[in-house]
């Protein structure tokens, strides 16, 4: 049986209404037919109907093959998978629901149920053969078996409630097995992806937040360069990019990433799209000091402001999410600027401006266009990327374009950014996978000033149309210090312990030394930071800082990668089309019913 060119319909109960149901290719559909004969259950039969007429009667309910969830004999409940009555006649359907939107921004999806009674069981077993081929037929690329790392201390310590009461459950009602680590320190994520045997996983999933997400992303990424024999070190090749799909499950302090491509933190919501498998391509930034990686991002690379407030925030963890406020408000008073030169590589201006008041939605013309742009040698008939093509990017031809200045604040972001603190984001207009990063450029202004432009990241005004702004939609970006400032005499404050963490980390740890470019890097500059204790007494008794909160020199702030200061000033960042896949399908559409 053929069952795209055929329609597997019969009559339902579902309480004490009849319906007719039908499966007929992409939807499983029933609607009320007999209204008048609720009470009578009349025995019906099971007929598989060639090209029959659609029913017109109102009340369709339509559920895509794509979003069902599960199908299961008896009537079952959501939350315990018991049954609650195991009747012969009866089958449960789980599937995608969608909420009531809230605000205009995310849609959280829930579990839909509906319990069908049939007329004999030979029609059920039917029904429930069906359903489950045309799932398997209509949703191939759904995971079987996922690695999971959840990170017990992550945002408000919940990650382990998380996942067992809210998606271990889904997970064995869709029929995916999953292996469950448990981090137990930093990094940890990482390496496994990096040496671990993944032969059978079809994706790997955080329970965490966005520092979670970028353990996972440099994981994966630096496996798949391992893999094809790709040196990540070099700004100019072309990475390789990653099967692996990445799921994120939010139980973090911000969770923008899962924001930004799912447009809502909702465990439940993330946990649905990735049983079903949905897939979002997205743009990495690679950051680089002297043609040695430093570290991948997604979301924002960002010196000036957004460095200063993770630094400030570092100090006060214990304060859980609420830090960034207490940091934001303290680096804010301080209202300090920085010179320094940065220069960009622009984005062809044709296809899209970070001006041009679009939003990058599930579906989005833009993203889709550029995966040709970007894979000209892409073969989707069997999925692959050629690797008879140039190792090296055509992506960084064109002429640099170089603004020299005092900055509040220059940030780089391969997407919106958008996140509960900025439901529109750091640059509203910018895509998640069209190749290209938005540069934000700040300019030295009056802290009435800034605010208002701080301000503007919460409400419909346009943060970009302020005098001291600027914002290019750009493929690569270099960073210098203005001669005088150069990056040996970069001094950093005594109190920068907790910067040094991350790097320190890595040190103790002689296995990860080997396994981590990041980790090489730090060494270096930890020798550095050291050296640099005394100087940096000495500026702040000659009152070069300026306070309490504010310990650092003026001249020069810290790099904000994702949530994690870089240890270098002077970076190069080049952005990586669509070089990893996100169990997601970016935000849906507000105006969708
Ligand atoms: C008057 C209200 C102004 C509200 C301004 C809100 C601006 C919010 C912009 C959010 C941009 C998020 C970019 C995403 C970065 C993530 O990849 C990264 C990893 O999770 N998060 C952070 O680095 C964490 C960075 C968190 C930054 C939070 C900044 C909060 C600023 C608050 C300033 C208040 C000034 C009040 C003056 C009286
Ligand atoms: N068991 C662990 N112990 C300590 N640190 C860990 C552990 N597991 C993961 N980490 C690290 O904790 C950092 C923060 O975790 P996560 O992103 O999940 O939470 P968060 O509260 O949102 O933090 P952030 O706001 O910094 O992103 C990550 O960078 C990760 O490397
Ligand atoms: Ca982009």
């Amino acid at each position: 049986m053929e069952i795209d060119s055929v329609r597997v319909e019969s009559s339902l109960w579902i309480g004490n209404k009849r319906y007719r149901a039908f499966l007929s290719g992409w939807y499983f559909s029933w609607t009320e037919i007999d209204k008048r004969n609720r009470e009578k259950k009349t025995s019906t039969t099971f007929i598989i109907v060639l090209n029959a007429p659609e029913f017109q009667n109102c009340g369709l309910v339509s559920v895509p093959v794509s979003e069902v969830i599960g199908v299961k004999e008896g009537r079952v409940e959501i939350q315990t998978q018991k049954k609650v009555e195991d009747t012969d006649l009866d089958f449960t359907l789980f599937y995608v629901k969608r909420n009531r939107r809230v605000n205009e921004h995310g849609l959280s999806w829930s579990l839909g149920r509906t319990q069908f009674c049939c007329p004999s069981r030979g029609v059920r077993d039917q029904w429930i053969t069906q359903l489950r081929t045309a799932l398997k037929t209509h949703s191939p690329s759904r995971p079987h078996r996922l690695l999971v790392f959840i990170n017990p201390f992550g945002g408000k310590k919940r990650g382990k409630q998380i996942f067992h009461s809210l998606v271990a459950p889904l997970f064995e009602l869709a029929g995916i097995s999953s292996h469950v680590v448990v981090t137990e320190r930093a990094n940890q994520a990482r390496d496994y992806i990096l040496k671990k045997d993944l032969t059978g996983f079809d994706g790997v999933i955080c329970v965490g937040g966005d520092g979670m997400f970028s353990e996972l992303l440099h994981g994966v990424i630096g496996r798949t360069q391992q893999e094809a024999g790709v040196s990540e070190h070099d700004p100019t090749v072309k990475l390789q990019p990653c099967d692996l799909h990445i799921g994120i499950i939010p139980a973090g302090s911000t969770d923008c990433v899962c924001f930004a491509t799912v447009g809502i933190n909702d465990p439940v919501t993330s946990t649905l799209h990735i049983i079903i498998g949905d897939s979002q391509p997205l743009d990495v930034c690679s950051v680089h000091y002297q043609n040695t990686l430093v570290r991948y991002s997604v979301s924002m690379v960002g010196y000036g402001f957004y460095g200063d407030v993770l630094a400030e925030s570092e100090r006060h963890r214990w304060m859980g999410p609420l830090r960034y406020d207490y940091s934001g408000c303290m680096v804010y008073l301080c209202n300090r600027s920085y010179p320094g030169l940065v220069q960009y590589l622009p984005a062809d201006s044709h296809i899209s401006s970070p001006r041009d008041k679009t939003r990058c939605l599930s579906g989005c013309r833009v993203c889709s266009e550029s995966k040709e742009r970007l894979f000209p040698h892409f073969d989707s008939s069997s999925s692959l990327y050629s690797t008879n093509v140039s190792q090296y990017s055509s992506e960084l031809e064109g002429e640099w374009v170089t603004i020299e200045g005092r900055f509040k604040c220059v940030s780089l972001t391969c997407m919106s950014s958008s996140c509960p603190r900025s439901p529109k984001g750091l640059s509203p207009s910018a895509h998640l996978a069209d190749g290209t990063a938005d540069l934000i450029i700040v300019r030295e202004t009056n802290p009435l000033g800034f605010l208002t432009y701080l301000h503007r990241h919460t409400n419909k005004q346009d943060q970009f149309d302020l005098p001291f702004v600027e914002v290019h939609r750009v493929k690569a970006v270099r960073f210098s210090l203005p001669p005088g400032e150069k990056e040996e005499e970069e001094y950093e404050e005594e109190d920068d312990r907790e910067i040094q963490t991350s790097a320190e980390r890595e040190l103790e740890d002689p296995e990860k030394l080997s396994s981590s470019n990041i980790a090489g890097h730090s060494q270096q500059h930890l020798a550095g930071w050291k050296e640099k204790g005394s100087e940096t007494s000495r500026l702040k008794r000659q009152g070069f800082v300026c306070g309490p909160c504010c310990t650092k020199p003026r001249s020069v702030s810290v790099w904000n990668c994702d949530g994690e200061i870089l240890p270098h000033t002077e970076i190069s960042c080049r952005v990586h089309g669509q070089l990893v896949r996100l169990f997601a399908r970016g935000i849906e559409d507000s105006k969708m019913p």
